[in-house]
C-alpha cells in the first residue's frame, strides 16, 4: 500500500507504543504494530484507494454478501466505501482505539436495497488487536446478511506456516466444491498452490503458527459471532493485477465469517461479532 497516495489514513499509537493505521476507503485496517513487535498484517504495494475498488491486504469488511454467493457485487459493499470517523482515543484506558461507521446512501441503496449501519472498532494494546463489526438494521424490513473480517496476515514464508485449531470441522473448497472434512489439528500450506477453504463453525481459537530458523511465530486468532472461517492464498500462478508476482508467499488470509447460516436482523436490531489477537 502507498500511504502517500492515501489522505484517509487514521494512525492510532497506544502508550505503550502499540501501532495501528485505518484507511477510510473500505474502513479497513491496514497495519498493526504489536509494542516492541513486528508488522503483523500484509498489504499489497500494488493497492491503492480508487473510488468503487477494494484495496488488497490488511482487513476488508466483507458485507452483506461473501464471495459472489447471491446478486451483489463481490464481498459486498462496504470495502470499497468511504466510511467516516466517529471516535479515536488514545491513551484513556492504556490503549487506542478508533471506531469507524458507514451507512446506506442513494449508491448503496442501488447495490443493495436495505437501510443499514455498520460499525468497525479497532482497538490496540500491547500484544493486542480486537476488532469489532456491529451491523444495524436502520429500515423498516427485514434483511438477512453475510459477514467477514477478511484478514491477511503476514508471513516470511508460507512454507513454513499451519494453522491450528479446525480440526472436525467440515469444510467447502470454494473453487471445486469439493466438500470434506479437516481431520488433523493442523492445516499445512501448501506452498505455491492455491487454497481457497471454507471452514464451518462452531467457532474455536486458533493458531497461525509459522516456524523459523530460530523462533517460532505465533498468532492466536479468538472469534466470537462469527461461525465459519476462510482460508484463502492465491497462490503462485495468481495473475491478480493488484499483487506483485511473487507476494503470495508472504502472506494468508484467514477470515473470521458468518457464511452458511445468514443471520436476519428485524428493524432496529443489531448483530455483533468480534475477533481478537494475540501476538506471541
Ligand atoms: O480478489 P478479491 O475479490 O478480494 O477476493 C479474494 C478472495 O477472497 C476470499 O475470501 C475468497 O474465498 C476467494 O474466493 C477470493 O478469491
Amino acid at each position: 500500500m502507498n500511504p502517500s497516495k492515501n489522505d484517509a489514513l487514521v494512525t492510532l499509537r497506544a502508550p505503550d507504543g502499540a501501532q495501528a493505521t485505518v484507511s477510510l476507503h473500505g474502513g479497513q485496517l491496514l497495519s498493526w504494530i504489536p509494542a516492541g513487535g513486528e508488522e503483523q498484517l500484509y498489504a499489497s504495494p500494488l493497492s491503492v484507494p480508487a473510488a468503487g475498488s477494494a484495496l488488497r491486504g490488511g482487513v476488508p469488511v466483507i458485507f452483506p454478501q461473501f464471495a459472489l454467493q447471491g446478486p451483489y457485487p463481490r464481498h459486498g459493499i462496504a470495502r470499497t466505501r468511504t466510511w467516516s470517523l466517529v471516535q479515536r482515543e488514545q491513551g484513556v484506558q492504556g490503549d487506542a482505539l478508533a471506531v469507524l461507521r458507514l451507512e446506506d446512501d442513494a449508491d448503496t441503496l442501488r447495490l443493495w436495497p436495505h437501510a443499514f449501519a455498520l460499525e468497525l472498532t479497532v482497538r490496540i494494546a500491547g500484544s493486542r488487536l480486537e476488532m469489532e463489526l456491529a451491523v444495524e438494521n436502520r429500515g423498516e424490513a427485514r434483511f438477512s446478511f453475510q459477514a467477514a473480517l477478511h484478514s491477511y496476515w503476514r508471513v516470511q514464508d508460507l512454507g513454513r506456516v499451519q494453522i491450528e485449531g479446525l480440526q472436525d470441522r467440515r469444510y467447502c473448497e470454494s473453487d471445486t466444491g469439493l466438500e470434506g472434512v479437516q481431520h488433523s489439528h493442523r492445516l499445512e500450506l501448501l506452498p505455491g498452490k492455491a487454497i481457497d477453504r471454507i471452514v464451518y463453525g462452531p467457532a474455536s481459537t486458533l493458531r497461525l503458527v509459522e516456524l523459523g530458523e530460530a523462533t517460532t511465530r505465533r498468532l492466536l486468532i479468538e472469534s466470537e459471532g462469527f461461525d465459519d472461517v476462510v482460508v484463502w492464498n492465491p497462490g503462485a500462478d495468481h495473475g491478480l493485477p493488484d499483487l506483485p508476482a511473487a507476494d503470495w508467499q508472504h502472506f494468508v488470509c484467514v477470515e473470521a465469517a458468518q457464511i452458511e447460516h445468514p443471520p436476519v436482523l428485524e428493524p432496529g436490531d443489531e448483530w455483533v461479532a468480534r475477533q481478537a489477537l494475540t501476538a506471541r
